[in-house]
C-alpha cells in the first residue's frame, strides 16, 4: 500500500479566544498523486481547518491531533510556525480569495520568479529563472508567456489571473497543492480548465491534490476521493464514484439529491429539510441528526468515530459504514 503524503489524524480545531472548539476530530489522509476533496456547506468549517492546519489562521490553534507531511510528524510546540514553513515549497496553496494573493503593483514574471527563489532558496541565475517562470505561465496556458512575464496582474481577465496565481505555485513543483474554493468566481468552461490544470499536475508530476469546495458535483467530477464535513465533524469519506451509485451516508446522499442533472426530474431534487448547522456544533452526538431522516435516539447522544471495512472508505454513521447497504 502507498504510504499517505499527508495525513491528519484526530483533529480539533478551536477558537484562541474563548477556546470553542469549531472543528473536531477530524482524520484524512491523501497518497502522493491523488486528487483528493473536501466538501461542505458554507460554514462547515472548510477553510478554518485547513488556514490553521497549515498554519495560517492566528486567531485559532490546534488543540488536539496530529499532523504528519512527508513522513515528518508536525511538532506541538511552534506548530503553526512549523507548518507555514512547508508553505511555498514542498506545499503550494491557492487560498479562497486567489486574486488577493497576486501582488497588483508588481509585474507577473517576478512574482513567479520570486516564488522559484524562495522554493530553490538559491538563486538559480537570472536567465535560467526567467526561462522557467516563461515556462510555467505557458504551461498554465497564458497565451504568449513572454510578454505576458512583463505584464502586471490587472492586464488580465479573471480566469487568466487565476491561471496566474496556479502559475505561482506551481512553479514551486509542490508535492501537494491545496486549493481552497479556487474556481467559485470563474465561468463554467474556465472552472473546468483550471480543475485540469491542476489534475493535469498529478498526472503529470505525481503532485498530491486537496480541493475545497462546496460544489459536491465539481469534485465528484474532478478528484479521486471526497471527505464530507458538516457542522465541523468529519462524516464521511468516500470514492467520487460511490456516490450516487451506493449508500455513503445520509448526509452525502442528501448532498447528491440536491444536485439538478438531465436525468432527475424536479421533483428528484430534494433540499435538505431543516436549517444547517456550521461549524463548532462539538461532539455531543451527530451534526446532522436534527435533518436526517434516519436518526435513531444514539445519533443525538454520541457521534460515531469513522469506521469502514472498504479500502478508503469511511463513514461516521450507523448506516452505510462504508460498506454495500
Ligand atoms: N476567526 C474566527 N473567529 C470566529 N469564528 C470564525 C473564525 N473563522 C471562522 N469562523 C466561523 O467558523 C465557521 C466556519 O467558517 P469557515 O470559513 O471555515 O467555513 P467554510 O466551510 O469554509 O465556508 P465557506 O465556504 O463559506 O468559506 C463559520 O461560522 C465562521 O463564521
Amino acid at each position: 500500500m502507498t504510504e499517505a503524503l499527508f495525513a491528519m489524524d484526530d483533529v480539533t480545531v478551536a477558537l484562541r479566544s474563548n477556546g470553542r472548539k469549531m472543528v473536531t476530530g477530524v482524520g484524512l489522509s491523501v497518497k502522493p498523486g491523488e486528487a483528493f476533496g473536501v466538501v461542505g456547506e458554507s460554514g462547515s468549517g472548510k477553510t478554518l481547518l485547513t488556514r490553521t492546519v497549515f498554519g495560517l489562521q492566528d486567531d485559532a490553534e490546534l488543540v488536539s491531533g496530529r499532523v504528519r507531511f512527508d513522513g515528518q510528524l508536525l511538532p506541538e510546540q511552534g506548530y503553526a510556525r512549523a507548518a507555514r514553513k512547508l508553505l511555498g515549497g514542498r506545499i503550494g496553496f491557492v487560498p479562497q480569495d486567489p486574486f488577493s494573493s497576486l501582488n497588483p503593483t508588481m509585474r507577473v514574471g517576478k512574482q513567479i520568479t520570486e516564488a522559484l527563489y524562495l522554493a530553490r532558496g538559491m538563486p538559480m541565475g537570472a536567465q535560467r529563472t526567467k526561462a522557467r517562470a516563461i515556462e510555467v505561465l505557458g504551461e498554465v496556458g497564458i497565451p504568449e508567456p513572454e510578454l505576458a512575464f512583463n505584464q502586471f496582474p490587472d492586464q488580465f481577465s479573471g480566469g487568466m489571473r487565476q491561471r496566474i496565481v496556479f502559475a505561482i505555485a506551481l512553479a514551486q513543483e509542490p508535492k501537494l497543492l491545496i486549493a481552497d474554493e479556487p474556481t467559485t468566481a470563474l465561468d463554467a468552461i474556465t472552472q473546468r480548465r483550471v480543475i485540469e490544470l491542476m489534475l493535469g499536475r498529478c498526472r503529470s508530476h505525481g503532485m498530491a491534490l486537496i480541493l475545497i469546495s462546496h460544489n459536491l458535483e465539481l469534485l465528484r467530477q474532478s478528484v479521486d476521493r471526497i471527505a464530507v464535513l458538516y457542522g465541523g465533524q468529519l462524516h464521511n469519506i468516500t470514492h467520487a464514484d460511490d456516490i450516487g451509485s451506493r449508500t455513503v451516508h445520509p448526509y452525502t446522499e442528501a448532498l447528491f439529491e440536491c444536485i439538478p442533472s438531465k436525468e432527475k426530474t424536479l421533483a428528484d431534487i430534494r433540499a435538505i429539510p431543516g436549517e444547517p448547522v456550521g461549524a463548532g456544533f462539538g461532539t455531543k452526538g451527530c451534526a446532522f441528526a436534527s435533518r436526517c431522516r434516519y436518526a435513531e435516539p444514539i445519533c443525538r447522544e454520541t457521534q460515531l468515530p469513522l469506521n469502514g471495512d472498504q479500502p478508503g472508505r469511511f463513514s461516521a454513521c450507523l448506516l452505510g459504514r462504508g460498506a454495500d447497504a
